[in-house]
């Protein structure tokens, strides 16, 4: 099962996400990514150039609308930038745009659920990316609605409205059609202190839209001052995650580093993990092999009916010439990983053998199912297969046997009735 884990010990924002998940991306997919998103918007470019911080390199994710970089009209606005510390800052957003704003792509002070909507209903994406991307604005929506005490239809977005934000979130919701994980999990959340300048004024840390969009997820404040998680990172993790905490164990298959722009004392980045978890019992196999020159023909069957009842999966026999000539059997057992040992022992006390091999194999299978069908000989079980494009069922041997000995009819003539009766049960 394919994980993806997002680390968010520095908060999290809709560019680094963005970035993070873009790391994780085969090469092919990094371009396709960017060639869907460079064709959205007229005028909006998204374009990933390395970046350091603490010494880690990672991804940071540009976003320019006609040019300009994000939120660059007001500085107070950029990710992970404490607000309240720079003259620009005192301006808030509409000011800073006015004067610039006509013929703007930047029109997001008018923006509305119902504009985004259509925008996002509008682009050039796979339809289940386009109702992810509404998903997160209509939880944007609910959340606003809620801080600023209106109804739902009279929210109207500033910064989050705006079109290098709309690119943050539909850049997440394509990467993660993109990767396709089964599961998505995060890290609490770190939120940041102080306040922070936008359209509104100035707000405390976490912004309102943001504390809203988080109840019900594990976050917390800290030391460091700046707004870490902004109200489109809290949407975007709220939207995806299903579940917070710890990292599941899993084995790692790439990282991504998505890289905020301001360096603080510690890295300021979104870590996403992609990796595999899934039960080693039912991903692996154990052979445990020993070849058998000295043992009669009937002691070898008692041993494996006894290796088979104390939980082997299989056992079988190859015939084999061991050395002198001797003819001699390749006996085999099956096992679980974690019957390995008991087994071995069992194969070591069951069998002339003075060494068992074991070997640790990786799995490929389908997955089982059982069906049962009304037949003419009553009730029998189909045993079901299915995955990687395959379906397959065949009657459980025993349902079939037992069902050829109460009607004292050959095996066969049942198993083929059963056939019958199988498919037509699948077209009925
Ligand atoms: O745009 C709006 S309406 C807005 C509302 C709020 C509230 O908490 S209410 C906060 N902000 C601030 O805007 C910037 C941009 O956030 P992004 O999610 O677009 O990165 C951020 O500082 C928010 O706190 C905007
Ligand atoms: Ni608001």
């Amino acid at each position: 099962m394919k994980i993806l884990y997002l680390e968010c010990n520095m908060g999290v924002a809709g560019d680094m996400l963005m970035a993070a998940l873009y790391e994780l991306l085969s090469p092919a997919g990094q371009s396709s990514f960017l060639a869907t998103m460079n064709q959205l918007f007229p005028g909006v470019e998204v374009r990933p150039r390395q970046a350091v911080t603490c010494g880690i390199t990672g991804t940071h994710m540009d976003v320019t609308v006609r040019g300009e970089p994000e939120h660059s009209h007001d500085v107070a606005l950029s990710h992970h930038q404490d607000a309240v510390h720079a003259p620009v800052h005192e301006m808030s957003h509409d000011e800073a745009h006015h004067g610039h704003e006509h013929g703007h792509a930047h029109s997001h002070h008018h923006t509305t659920m119902a504009d985004v909507t259509a925008i996002v209903d509008a682009l050039a994406l796979p339809l289940e990316v386009r109702a992810a991307a509404s998903a997160v604005y209509g939880r944007i929506a609910q959340a606003e609605s809620k801080a600023h005490g209106v109804p739902v239809e009279q929210v109207h977005f500033h910064e989050v409205g705006a079109l290098d934000a709309v690119t943050d979130v539909t850049g997440v919701c394509l990467a993660i059609h993109m990767l396709r994980p089964d599961r998505i999990s995060a890290s609490p959340i770190h939120l940041g202190s102080g306040q922070v300048c936008c359209a509104h004024g100035v707000m405390p840390v976490p912004a309102p839209a943001t504390a809203r969009l988080l109840e019900g997820v594990p976050c917390y404040t800290g030391d460091i001052r700046g707004e870490l998680c902004t109200p489109t990172g809290a949407a975007l993790v709220s939207q995806f995650a299903g579940a917070f905490g710890p990292m599941p164990v899993m084995t790692l298959e790439k990282t991504g580093y998505g890289v905020g722009a301001k360096e603080f004392p510690a890295a300021n980045c979104v870590r996403a993990f992609l990796g595999e978890v899934g039960d080693p019992q039912q991903a692996e196999i154990v052979e445990l092999c020993c070849h058998i020159d000295d043992m009669t023909a009937e002691a070898l069957a008692f041993a494996g009916e006894q290796l088979l009842d104390q939980g082997a999966l299989d056992v079988s026999s190859i015939p084999l010439t061991m050395k002198k000539g001797r003819a001699g059997i390749a006996f085999t057992v099956l096992c679980r990983p974690r019957d390995e040992e008991r087994l071995a022992q069992a194969m070591l006390r069951q069998t002339s053998t003075n060494g068992v091999r074991s070997r640790c194999c990786r799995k490929y299978i389908l997955s089982p199912s059982i069906r049962t069908v009304d037949t003419a000989y009553g009730p029998v079980r189909l045993k079901c297969a299915s995955g990687e494009g395959v379906y397959r069922e065949k009657p459980e041997y025993e349902d079939v046997a037992a069902a050829a000995r109460r009607a004292g009819l050959p095996f066969q003539q049942v198993w083929e009735d059963v056939l019958t009766t199988t498919k037509e049960d699948r077209y009925e």
